[in-house]
């Protein structure tokens, strides 16, 4: 793998309420190589979306640094994009003209940026549905559509909130075979946060497995790479995938108790 692209370095962060201080995430080390997909799994409240947080320049970590390449992030920017388990289309807005938020709000909406953002529909199978509104899609074409809206800008990476668990199961295995396929294709990385053992690694080259009360990095596995080259329906089927999905388990059901 290349150079990192997106760096934490001894991140701690603490929110601060008027009744307590709670310490959610402590000294996390984290690099993200271009071109490279790092799952982080971990029990509820261990810290995933202050990660992700951080990564986006959305939260300000209390102690430590986020480095997108050998810069400091100070906030949100063009090269990392978000996307959540809620899709967040407006209403009233055409689909269309829902992926050209980002645009529109960077000053970047030109005819060539128009044209690739009906490309990527296209490509995404919304072709068709580009001058519907969101309530006539389907929950999947939902996140699709929010996907697009994600690439459109061309961020070197993406962070990727449980983008998938409100979906029923067969959208939710095509949707992860999709994603995978397109940020392949456009060689873009991504962080995804899961509480789906299988879909990280699935997808993954890389998986963090979190501890909480801090939250902390327990262990990082690397995906086998007959596992991580096959589309995620089939790595599924892989030798070895369940004896990961096991070790994964036990990791967490430790963290249990
Ligand atoms: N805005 C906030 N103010 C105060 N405490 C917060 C805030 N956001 C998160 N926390 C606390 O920080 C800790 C980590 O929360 P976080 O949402 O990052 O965990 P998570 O692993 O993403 O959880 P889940 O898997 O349930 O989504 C938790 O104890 C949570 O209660």
């Amino acid at each position: 793998m290349s150079s990192p692209l997106l760096k934490m370095q001894n991140v701690t962060h603490v929110y601060v309420t008027v009744s307590e201080a709670i310490k959610a995430i402590e000294n996390i080390n984290l690099s993200i190589a271009a071109g490279e997909f790092v799952s982080l799994v971990g029990p509820s409240g261990c810290g995933k979306t202050t990660v992700l947080s951080c990564l986006a320049g959305i939260l300000q970590p209390t102690a430590g640094h986020v480095l997108l390449g050998d810069k400091p992030i100070k906030g949100p920017c063009r090269q990392v994009g978000y996307m959540l388990q809620a899709d967040y289309l407006f209403a009233w807005r055409t689909i269309l003209d829902n992926v050209l938020i980002g645009l529109e709000v960077m000053g970047q909406l030109r005819h060539e940026t128009k044209k690739h953002a009906q490309f990527l529909l296209n490509e995404l199978g919304l072709g068709d549905y580009k001058h519907v509104y969101p309530s006539q899609l389907s929950g999947g074409m939902r996140q699709r559509a929010a996907l697009v809206r994600t690439l459109v800008t061309n961020p070197d990476i993406l962070l990727l909130d449980e983008p998938f668990s409100a979906l029923d199961y067969q959208t939710k295995l095509k949707l992860e075979n999709l994603v995978f396929e397109t940020l392949k294709k456009h060689g873009k990385s991504a962080v995804l946060v899961t509480h789906d053992i299988g879909e990280a690694i699935a997808m993954s080259d890389r998986i963090i497995v979190m501890d909480k009360h801090p939250g902390r990095i327990k262990r990082e596995l690397i995906i086998p790479d007959h596992i991580r080259q096959a589309r995620p329906f089939d790595a599924r089927e892989a030798e070895g995938f369940y004896d990961l999905f096991r070790q994964i388990w036990k990791e967490l059901d430790d963290d249990e108790d």
